[in-house]
């Protein structure tokens, strides 16, 4: 399937096909927020308005990057999220880039929301549903980052078939800058797993789907069927 990667701020137009890609670690932390029972993400697009839409609605919870702040239940860290309990909550995430490049590219007809514990499930769904060119939006670093790039590049080989080795992707984000940023302390809302939290491939066996919901963009997991040897 044809495909290309580009940067948050090189969009235009709506694409047909949109996966955003976040290792670290937005849609790391949506996929392990699913796995502690979260039904639904609603993406907001500042901390006042995940706030707002948390204080609307009777048991909503946010959850924002950085350090922890009042008025929010959770931070952007696997680490920390992989302990609670959310079953059947909704939860109302804002961070610097991954929800960033969601809501950029809200309006196109599919968006996937993706890193590298939901690749293998990602390239499944692409490959059985999917049509048309296939746009990566490479939300770090301005399209840079390279823990971005390494999944979106996986994710587009496995998608065209074939037996794609994850250890050369992975490992390119172990080495990635942003790694070294969360293994170094310089990021806040952190815990000493996140790294290798973020790099575990197909921990999960869903997608992740953005839909237009009443006017919020929301994040929900979709099945797959199960994934071929060839490409995990
Ligand atoms: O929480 C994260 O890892 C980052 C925040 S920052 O870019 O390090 O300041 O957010 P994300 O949107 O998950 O990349
Ligand atoms: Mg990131």
């Amino acid at each position: 399937m044809d495909h290309h990667f580009v940067g948050i701020p090189e969009l235009t137009g709506v694409p047909r096909v949109a996966v955003v890609i976040d290792v670290m670690r937005a849609f790391t932390v949506a996929a392990w927020a699913f796995s502690r029972g979260v039904e639904r993400i609603v993406l907001a697009s500042t901390e006042s308005e995940a706030l707002a839409l948390k204080e609307s609605r009777s048991g909503w919870l946010a959850l924002k990057d950085g350090a922890p702040a009042a008025g929010f239940d959770a931070v952007n860290s696997p680490g920390l999220l992989r302990s609670c309990d959310f079953a059947g909550r909704t939860l109302v995430q804002k961070t610097t880039a991954g929800t960033v490049g969601a809501l950029a590219v809200a309006n196109a007809p599919l968006v996937l929301c993706a890193s590298f514990v939901v690749a293998g499930p990602t390239a499944l769904f692409l490959q059985t549903k999917a049509s048309g060119p296939v746009t990566f939006v490479v939300t770090g670093e301005g399209g840079q980052a390279d823990e971005d790039l390494a999944c979106a590049e996986y994710i587009g080989q496995s998608m065209a078939g074939g037996d794609v080795e994850a250890a050369p992707y992975i490992h390119r984000a172990r080495t990635s800058r942003a790694a070294a940023d969360l293994a170094g302390g310089l990021r806040s809302g952190y815990h000493p797993d996140d790294v290798d939290l973020c790099l575990e491939i197909d921990r999960f066996s869903f997608a992740m789907m953005a839909r237009q919901e009443e006017s919020l963009t929301v994040l929900r997991p979709v099945a797959v069927p199960d994934i071929p040897s060839s490409i995990r």
